[in-house]
């Protein structure tokens, strides 16, 4: 058979098999990538090289048939290991491997086979280097206000703990984006550590507290920058700086983050040029995380979390795809999805305050309906930053810099 027919068919298959696979996962398929391709009149080799070209790194670490096979393949203890990856080729070409990959094992390689696939389409690599903040004192002023000799010590160890997590991205990484699931952002910054390597969204707000009481408002306003840039890029902070967390957020505390800087440097002009983006944030939370509630004839608009994309968490699918198993309709099945991806967005992960049972807080994990839930706490952050707003619009207003 001619070669370009048989790559068209194994990309043919491959849409079968994805179209198949969403329906049992709820997994989301591109459908105008279909189209064309079922057109007779469409000249196949092109229509392949446009498929392939638009596969991007989403396809490989976020959604898919690889992504499946791969993390249901039970390789590694955390399924994060593998979304963590680096691509050794470009993702149509990861792809291509793929489909060539499922096509020899006729769809049912073994784990063995599966290993090999991904060590050699996929590498360990350290995509974060250390360094030192150039802000960082070893005496902040702090210390001296610390009269227990016990206490002064244990923030002193504190205060060293910010060299060993502080992070950047490689010059590889930001060269090359295409190849990792990192999300690029312009400055360096603290991560949780252990298995969180990355920017979280809201440890995010403690830690820059912490950075301005030891006296580093530089980093502090680089990892609010870097938030800013997020929402800039993506419309809102994700989870965290990944972009198989880009579907879901966490507790919106990026407008606290600027107060809290606002605080230590007086620097209004910080707040006038990114107020924008804090308003863009805003208009993020209410497009897509309100409820009406009716109470006494009232009705109130009021916010929940709400992640509510297709599928389990990427970085944990095998763990959701299991605790989704025996729920056979795939709306409730995609129910259970939303419900864990929406813990996850909450912060709190798997809490009982999220667990409803005949109406009343009880159950267990099976339970768990986070997204039916509005959580007093976020109401009293999304109140704070709306109040927050209002005085800083009201002060630009004073000064003549808005009308
Ligand atoms: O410290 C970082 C975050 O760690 C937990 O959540 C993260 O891991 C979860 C499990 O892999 C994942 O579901 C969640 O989306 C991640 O944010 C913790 O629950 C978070 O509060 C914390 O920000």
């Amino acid at each position: 058979m001619h070669r370009s027919k048989l790559r068209l068919r194994l990309l043919l298959k491959q849409l079968r098999d994805k179209r198949e696979f969403s329906r049992t996962c709820s997994v989301q398929v591109k459908e105008d990538n279909t189209k064309s391709i079922y057109d007779p009149e469409s000249d196949g080799e092109k229509v392949m090289e446009r498929l392939l070209h638009q596969a991007t790194r989403y396809d490989v670490f976020c959604r898919g048939h690889l992504l499946h096979v791969i993390q249901m393949a039970d390789l590694y203890p955390d399924s994060k290991s593998f979304v963590d990856k680096k691509m050794i080729y470009p993702p149509a070409m990861v792809l291509e491997h793929f489909n060539r990959f499922i096509h020899s094992h006729k769809d049912r390689p073994n784990p063995d086979a599966i290993r090999q696939f991904v060590n050699t389409n996929f590498e360990d690599f350290q995509e974060l280097e250390t360094y030192e903040p150039s802000d960082w004192v070893p005496y902040p002023a702090i210390l001296k206000n610390i009269a227990d000799v016990h206490l002064r010590n244990w923030a002193s160890e504190l205060n060293s703990i910010w060299k060993n997590l502080t992070r950047k991205l490689t010059a590889e990484v930001v060269k090359n984006p295409d190849f990792f699931s990192s999300v690029i952002v312009p400055n360096g910054f603290v991560v949780p550590g252990g298995r969180f390597r990355e920017l979280y969204y809201w440890d995010t707000y403690w830690i820059i507290n912490g950075l301005l009481i030891c006296d580093m408002m530089d980093s502090a306003r680089g990892m609010v920058e870097n938030l800013l840039h997020l929402v800039a890029t993506i419309g809102h902070v994700p989870n965290g700086g990944r972009i198989y967390y880009e579907q879901r957020t966490q507790p919106p505390l990026l407008t606290q983050m600027v107060d809290s800087y606002y605080k230590y440097s007086f620097d209004f002009e910080f707040i006038a040029s990114n107020i924008n983006l804090l308003d863009k944030e805003m208009e993020f939370w209410l497009k897509t995380r309100t409820v009406n509630i009716m109470k006494h004839g009232i009705q109130y608009t009021l916010f929940r979390y709400y992640a509510s994309d297709p599928g389990p968490r990427p970085e944990s699918y095998r763990e959701d795809l299991h605790s989704a198993i025996m729920t056979e309709d795939p709306i409730k099945k995609q129910e259970r999805y939303t419900s864990i991806k929406t813990a996850a967005e909450s912060g709190w992960d798997f809490s009982t305050r999220w667990f409803i049972l005949n109406g009343e807080n009880k159950g267990n994990l099976s339970n768990m309906q986070t997204h039916r839930i509005v959580p007093v706490d976020l109401n009293a952050f999304m109140h704070k930053n709306f109040t927050l707003l209002h005085s800083w619009y009201n002060k630009l207003r004073n000064k003549g810099i808005m009308g």
